[in-house]
């Protein structure tokens, strides 16, 4: 059985009253100021399977969680969780489910044990102390269990909504934006937990909006942009098909500077190439499967290649060539990325 199934979803945001709406279809108008934040959506997520749910800012990663979780009703489309319709069984789909929503705020006045009996609670689950006590313990705040959570420092309360989610044992978790809050240790802790429910066959689907955090755990991952599901696989899988540039550097023996640089920028996949030399060596900027035909294109023109080293596409290559945004949310035009990349080459 699948974790998640969703089947052509599609959720609109319709703006404006009843009675405008209806001027508007009697008179035929578009109603340009509705929102479509998911568009035509199809995922499957196995059980048992890390998944990485990825996009700019406003890319429509809360509002599939939400449909998920039945806060959000989908303009079309079917959606199956852990085997329940969302809709219509979303009792059984929250009872099997942990929770982190994207900007959990606490309580004040509650300590964090009273928000993890609450949520055990609200899951109609029969947890005793000790099982509250081994929650707290492992996201790391159970010292400060008995304080209110109004003093809670940022990452504390983004560990207290951890607790709350994995209480109960929960078949599937999902995270939206888990990281947000944490210092780099945080982060790491908060992989770890991640990388240990996974182990007990939890399935996690989880939110971000920064390639590198779910990298080290996910399986797989799905990119959306701008409602759309652009891209779904594992991160290396994904690295070979994007066409973010590998650097290529090549060191020869002979004359470099006789080599002619135009038959290797021709080579399919080649971007740029450029000869230092000094050096006798050269830098190649192009897709990764394009390596070995430039070593061959070098070999053919009578260079020896003695040593050559890649550098794959970093990530926030990757993630840009996926969504056209930087990880900061920053829109990028293709030229000013195909800057940032002989920049960073
Ligand atoms: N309740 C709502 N009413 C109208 N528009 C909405 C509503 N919720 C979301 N949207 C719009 O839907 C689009 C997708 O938003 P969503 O919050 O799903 O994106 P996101 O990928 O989670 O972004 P972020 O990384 O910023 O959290 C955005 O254009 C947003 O403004």
């Amino acid at each position: 059985m699948a974790a998640i199934e969703l089947d052509g979803v599609t959720k609109r945001f319709e703006e404006g009253g009843r009675l405008s709406r209806l001027l508007d279809s009697v008179r035929n108008a578009e109603r340009s100021d509705d929102v479509t934040a998911v568009r035509n959506l199809s995922l499957t997520v196995e059980e048992g399977e890390v998944f990485g749910f990825l996009g700019p800012n406003g890319a429509g990663k809360s509002t599939t969680i939400n449909m998920l979780l039945d806060f959000v009703r989908p303009t079309e489309g079917a959606i199956r969780v852990l085997g329940f319709d969302a809709r219509a069984e979303s009792v059984d789909v929250r009872a099997r489910t942990g929770v982190l929503p994207e900007g959990f705020d606490v309580y004040d006045r509650l300590t964090g044990r009273q928000h993890v009996e609450f949520a055990a609670s609200s899951k109609r689950l029969d947890e005793n102390e000790a099982e509250i006590d081994a929650v707290l313990e492992r996201v790391g705040i159970a010292d400060a269990a008995d304080r209110k959570a109004g003093g809670y420092s940022k990452g504390m309360r983004q560990r207290l909504a951890l607790a709350m989610a994995l209480v109960g044992d929960p078949d599937l978790l999902v995270l939206d934006e888990p990281s947000s809050g944490l210092d780099p240790a945080g982060a790491k802790e908060m992989r770890d937990i991640v990388a240990e429910e996974a182990e007990r066959g939890t399935t996690v689907f989880f939110s971000s909006h920064i390639l590198e955090q779910v990298d080290a755990v996910c399986d797989r991952v799905g990119i959306m942009r701008e409602g759309e599901l652009v891209a779904v696989d594992s991160v290396d899988s994904l690295r070979e098909k994007s066409d973010a540039d590998a650097t290529l550097r090549v060191e020869v023996s002979g004359d470099v500077s006789a080599l002619n640089a135009e038959a290797v920028t021709a080579l399919d996949g080649v971007h740029s190439v450029t000869v230092d030399d000094a050096a006798d060596s050269l830098t190649v900027s192009c897709v990764g499967d394009a390596k070995m035909a430039v070593i061959d294109e070098l070999e053919s023109q009578g260079l020896d290649v003695t040593d050559f080293e890649t550098r794959e596409a970093s990530l926030e290559d990757l993630f840009l060539s996926y969504t056209g945004h930087g990880v900061d949310g920053t829109d990028e035009t293709s030229d000013e990325s195909a800057d940032g990349q002989e920049a960073r080459a």
